[in-house]
């Protein structure tokens, strides 16, 4: 495959061009500035794309450029600080700029270039700097400009390296896809070759070529990333997947059969993992949400640690543990292990499985972002169902039980969150809004039934929109629907007698109430 690597200067939208590059039918990777020079070998970049930064090239710690970058002999472009230290680099001048540019700007086109092909004489873009180019190196040109920004866009003479002081990767900037496409295309004379099927037909060849006939286990959660992971797996290996759900008993309402029946229909046998009692026994008595998520974590993972050694002694030759690990993942442990980034949440998954069982890892998805997981998901027949639901986390309805979990709260819960899903579904607001649950409060209220006095749970509605769970705004959900929803919880969940609705934003609050 082609690649376009992405080295990233620390930008906020470095994650954001890897996406677009993709979604315009080119594959990129995204590596550090400083990836060694063997790293960026392997990927056999056809062209170089530099990343924003926090940094200012005159600074003691600014980050370089690697000589060996222009060593490769591909393209490269240059974005905001990518611009400034390409300059800085040649032997330019880039200083602080008495006028800044943040948020939009006009560029003016002032000479034909391929990058600006099909492309109007000015347009809006989208700047965020401080600095700016005062005087080019020898052999450079400009090519366009702004108010501001007299250097707005520019190149070598040789037209192999660009530099564009505004950010062509965020929606604000018009056109910014035309031009990556134009640099991609016209420049680095790449094939635009990054379709979804043609990795899906690759990846299956590759994992029957890996796996051959040895078996390989998956850790299914009927959440998508672990869902599209066992259909990759099952049309290259087939029934040599094994597939284990474990049923932690803080599940939504029938999901159980729900997921089971889901892949039955596709042909998949899932091995059922009944571990309720384990859990609840677990968590009898924990109130501390951090204490309920680690509970969970290392639960989950004895449990799954167990059920993969029962089945090792029962098949002999399970070679290989499938996960669903996904891009965003990737990309996140390497900046926090780079950074120190402050602890929100406890965030339980398979992360410490690994280290613990005799297995190979396989992760299929391991370069791709969500949106694609869910393209591949539509191509291999992935059930709507599953395509679209919404995220649920690993320790489920427990963080949504505030204060202690027990079979009765979990069933309460269990009855007012599915009534708000159905309600969603029948109304068309499911797939409208990005997640939406009901939590359960250690409160009681007052309230009136019948003529009697009821002291009864408060259940909160809460649903948001989001991109990506990062940030998140409450749903407007039509009043008559709240109002239709809050009246069947009353009615049809006993112990319930008052329903409210979240109406704050993440931040400061987060999605999930612990
Ligand atoms: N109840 C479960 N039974 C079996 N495996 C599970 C279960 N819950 C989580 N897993 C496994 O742990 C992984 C991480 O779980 P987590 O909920 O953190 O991930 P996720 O990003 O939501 O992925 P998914 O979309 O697959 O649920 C899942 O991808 C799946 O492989
Ligand atoms: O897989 C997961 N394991 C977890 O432990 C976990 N905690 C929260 N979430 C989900 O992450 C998104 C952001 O949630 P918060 O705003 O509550 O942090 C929301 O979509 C949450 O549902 C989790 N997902
Ligand atoms: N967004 C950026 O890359 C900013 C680059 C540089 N620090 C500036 O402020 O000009
Ligand atoms: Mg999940």
């Amino acid at each position: 495959m082609e690649t376009i690597v992405i080295l990233d200067y620390g930008s906020q939208y470095t994650q954001l061009i890897v996406r677009r590059v993709r979604e315009i039918g080119y594959y990129a990777e995204l590596l550090p500035w400083d990836a060694s020079k063997e790293e960026l070998n392997n990927l056999n970049p056809k062209a170089i794309i530099l990343s924003g930064g926090p940094y200012s090239v005159y600074s003691d710690k600014a980050p370089t450029i690697p000589e060996h970058i222009f060593k490769l002999n591909v393209p490269i472009l240059g974005i905001c600080y990518g611009l400034q230290a390409i300059v800085h680099y040649f032997g330019g001048i880039v200083e602080k700029s008495r006028k800044r540019e943040f948020g939009h700007s006009i560029l003016k086109i002032s000479r034909n270039d391929p990058i600006f092909q099909n492309l109007p004489d000015s347009f809006n873009v989208w700047m965020s700097h401080s600095d700016r180019v005062e005087k080019l190196p020898e052999n450079f040109v400009e090519i366009a400009t702004s108010e501001n920004s007299p250097f707005a866009v520019i190149k070598n003479i040789e037209g192999n390296i660009y530099g564009v002081q505004f950010h062509p990767e965020v929606s604000h900037t018009e056109y910014g896809k035309e031009i990556l496409k134009n640099f991609i295309a016209n420049v680095a004379g790449m094939e635009q070759n990054w379709k979804m099927e043609n990795f899906v037909s690759k990846k299956i060849e590759e994992i029957k070529n890996l796996v051959k006939n040895d078996k390989v286990l998956l850790g299914l959660s009927g959440g998508v990333d672990s869902s599209v992971v066992a259909l990759l797996l099952y049309k290259a290996i087939g029934k040599n997947l094994i597939p284990v759900f474990v049923n932690t008993g803080l599940l939504r309402k029938n999901e159980e059969t729900e997921v089971i029946y889901n892949f039955k229909k596709i042909g998949i046998d899932i091995v059922n993992v009944d571990a309720k009692e384990q859990f609840l026994t677990a968590l009898k008595g924990i109130e501390d949400p951090e204490e309920k998520r680690k509970k969970i974590g290392h639960l989950f993972i004895d449990v799954f640690y167990n059920t993969a050694m029962d089945l090792l002694k029962k098949h002999g030759n399970i070679k290989y543990l499938a996960q669903g690990t996904l891009y965003p993942d990737i990309i996140e442990s390497k900046v926090s292990e780079r950074k120190t980034a402050v602890k929100i949440k406890t965030h339980h998954n398979v992360g410490g499985l690994p280290e613990k069982l005799p297995f190979k890892i396989i992760e299929p998805l391991r370069y791709l972002f969500k949106d694609e997981v869910r393209k591949i998901g539509e191509i291999l027949g992935l059930p709507e169902e599953i395509l679209n639901r919404h995220p649920f986390p690993g320790p489920g309805l427990a963080v949504r039980i505030i204060g202690e979990v027990t079979p009765e709260s979990v069933k309460i819960l269990q009855e007012a969150d599915h009534i708000f899903m159905e309600e969603l579904k029948r109304n068309n607001l499911y797939d409208k809004v990005w997640q939406a649950f009901a939590v359960l409060l250690p409160i009681k209220t007052v309230g009136v039934m019948g003529d009697y006095r009821t002291y009864e749970n408060v259940v909160a509605l809460r649903s948001v929109n989001s991109e990506d769970g990062m940030t998140a705004d409450w749903s407007k959900l039509p009043y008559e629907f709240l109002n239709h929803v809050a009246k069947r919880i009353v009615n049809e969940v006993e112990g319930v007698n008052r329903v409210v609705y979240d109406i704050t934003t993440k931040p400061p609050a987060t999605i999930e109430w612990e």
